[in-house]
């Protein structure tokens, strides 16, 4: 079988699980009274299984509000959040990677890894192989003795990544998780999440500015108006995926095009 079915099979296996998500006319407020400020909506978004949604728009106009309400962080002041056809519970209804690791830096990333699978409820005699496949989906053989204050900031993420993965939640939701790290290693774990998500099959909600982050990413990508965030534009992307040349990708003019025509969305939907 070659890669490219190998990874249709298993996006098959996984999106059979569900991790589908059904935003049903959200919207979300914070405080109360004078304070009261809208975030988000009225949204409504529905994301098969399967799919690589990415999230893109201006600082605050609530891409982080819309995914912690999909983690099930947040309760909707008004409307419906479904994951997989049930309300989103944190923690368990999908793996979640913020911005920054969250790592705890008193534990190796052995130690790390194994608290997501005791978490997550896998049989002790099975920890190992499931860590050492974890940390080679990730690019990380060798590093599991290190401490966390010992592996660069890109290694980190990685650890979050695979702790997130552990769960072997359907759903994947990553809060601009590459913002702090430099160019070069954004662009590598770019390419690692893509082949891992299209690898696994999971259904993936991402977000960032970057237009061509998205672009990159995404199976679809979703630009958010100024806050409160409605939908601005809902844009198929009908890039190769799977285990393709990244930087022939990147080089492309359909690339190019994309990018250009996201990046003007993104600024229009901030200056409306
Ligand atoms: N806990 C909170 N309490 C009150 N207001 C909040 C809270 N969290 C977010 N907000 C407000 O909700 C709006 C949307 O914030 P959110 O963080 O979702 O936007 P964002 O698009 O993710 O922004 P950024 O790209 O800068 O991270 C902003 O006006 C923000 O100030």
């Amino acid at each position: 079988m070659s890669s490219s079915e190998t990874t249709t099979a298993a996006a098959r296996t996984t999106a059979g699980q569900g991790g589908a998500v059904r935003i049903e006319d959200v919207v979300h407020r914070y405080g109360r009274g004078r304070e009261t400020v809208t975030a988000v909506g009225p949204v409504d978004l529905t994301v098969p299984a399967g799919e690589f949604v990415v999230l893109v728009g201006a600082s605050g106009c609530g891409k982080s509000t819309l995914l912690r309400l999909i983690a099930g962080f947040e309760q909707p002041t008004h409307g419906s959040v479904r994951v997989s056809g049930a309300a989103p519970h944190p923690g368990s209804s999908a793996g979640v990677v913020f911005q920054t690791p969250r790592l705890f830096p008193w534990r190796t990333v052995r130690g790390n890894i194994d608290l997501a699978l005791r978490y997550a409820g896998v049989d002790r005699v099975r920890w190992p192989e499931h860590r050492e496949r974890l940390l080679a989906r990730v690019g990380l053989e060798g590093t599991e003795k290190r401490r966390t204050w010992e592996i660069s900031g890109g290694q980190q993420q990685r650890v979050a990544i695979a702790r997130a993965l552990a769960a072997e939640r359907p759903l994947l939701l990553l809060d601009e998780p590459f913002a702090a790290l430099d160019a070069l290693t954004r662009e590598r774990l770019q390419e690692d999440v893509r082949l891992v998500a299209a690898q696994t099959g999971r259904t993936t909600v991402f977000v960032t500015h970057s237009a061509e982050e998205a672009v990159f990413l995404g199976s679809r990508i979703v630009v958010l108006t100024k806050g409160p965030g409605t939908v601005a534009l809902d844009l198929p992307i009908d890039l190769p995926r799977g285990d393709v040349d990244a930087e022939e990708l990147r080089t492309s003019r359909e690339f190019a095009e994309l990018r250009a025509r996201v990046a003007h969305a993104v600024k229009s939907a901030a200056a409306d």
